[in-house]
């Protein structure tokens, strides 16, 4: 099993980032940290009132100044936002200072996922099937040039999806 003591889950909106890294935290006795998170707590402000006051790119900024920051933690897993590939500085100070776990998720399952969500202003306008198709198709092969283990979500709980890690991380 690789040294495990600074984990960071990449994966697009409804990969389970934020929900499987807490269980994968508990697994591996590691502190929980998520990108956008840290983002609205330094900021006072939740992500939609970001992007509609900031525009993207000021969320973006924002970004990639916490990823420079928590990609320099220890003892964390860090779950990241679905864009932070984006940036080829994101990329290689994630690619750089950690393992990374790219969480798979096909289109139709991100779909089903973020439905419900008001709070994922990319997806609030237009047709979010086909937004997330071409995010996707831009952001895919991002992932993967940074990614160390790559895991599909599809059909499993993320309980599931955490112990399933735990498990093939440690062969
Ligand atoms: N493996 C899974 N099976 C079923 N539902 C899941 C799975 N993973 C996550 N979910 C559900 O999908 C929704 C989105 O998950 P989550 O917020 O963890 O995604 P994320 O990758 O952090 O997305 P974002 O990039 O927007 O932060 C949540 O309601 C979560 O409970
Ligand atoms: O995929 C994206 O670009 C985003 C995903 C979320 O995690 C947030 O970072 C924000 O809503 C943008
Ligand atoms: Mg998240």
């Amino acid at each position: 099993m690789p040294a495990l003591h600074r984990v960071f889950l990449v994966g697009p909106m409804g990969a389970g980032k934020t929900t499987i890294g807490k269980y994968l935290a508990d697994h591996l006795k590691l502190q929980f940290a998520d990108t956008d998170s840290e983002i609205e707590s330094r900021t006072g402000a939740d992500i939609p009132w970001i992007f509609d006051v900031e525009g993207e790119e000021g969320f973006r900024d924002r970004e990639q100044q916490v990823v420079e920051e928590m990609t320099q933690w220890d003892n964390v897993v860090l779950a990241t936002g679905g864009g932070v590939v984006l940036r080829p500085e994101n990329r290689r100070a994630l690619g750089g200072r950690g393992y990374v776990i790219y969480l798979y998720a096909t289109v139709d399952e991100q779909v089903r996922r973020t439905r419900r969500d008001r709070k994922r202003p990319l997806l609030q306008t237009g047709d979010p099937e086909e937004t997330l198709r071409k995010l996707m198709a831009i952001r895919d092969p991002l992932y993967r040039e940074i990614a160390d283990h790559v895991i599909e979500t599809d059909g499993c709980s993320p309980r599931t999806v955490a112990q399933r890690l735990v498990r093939e991380l440690s062969t």
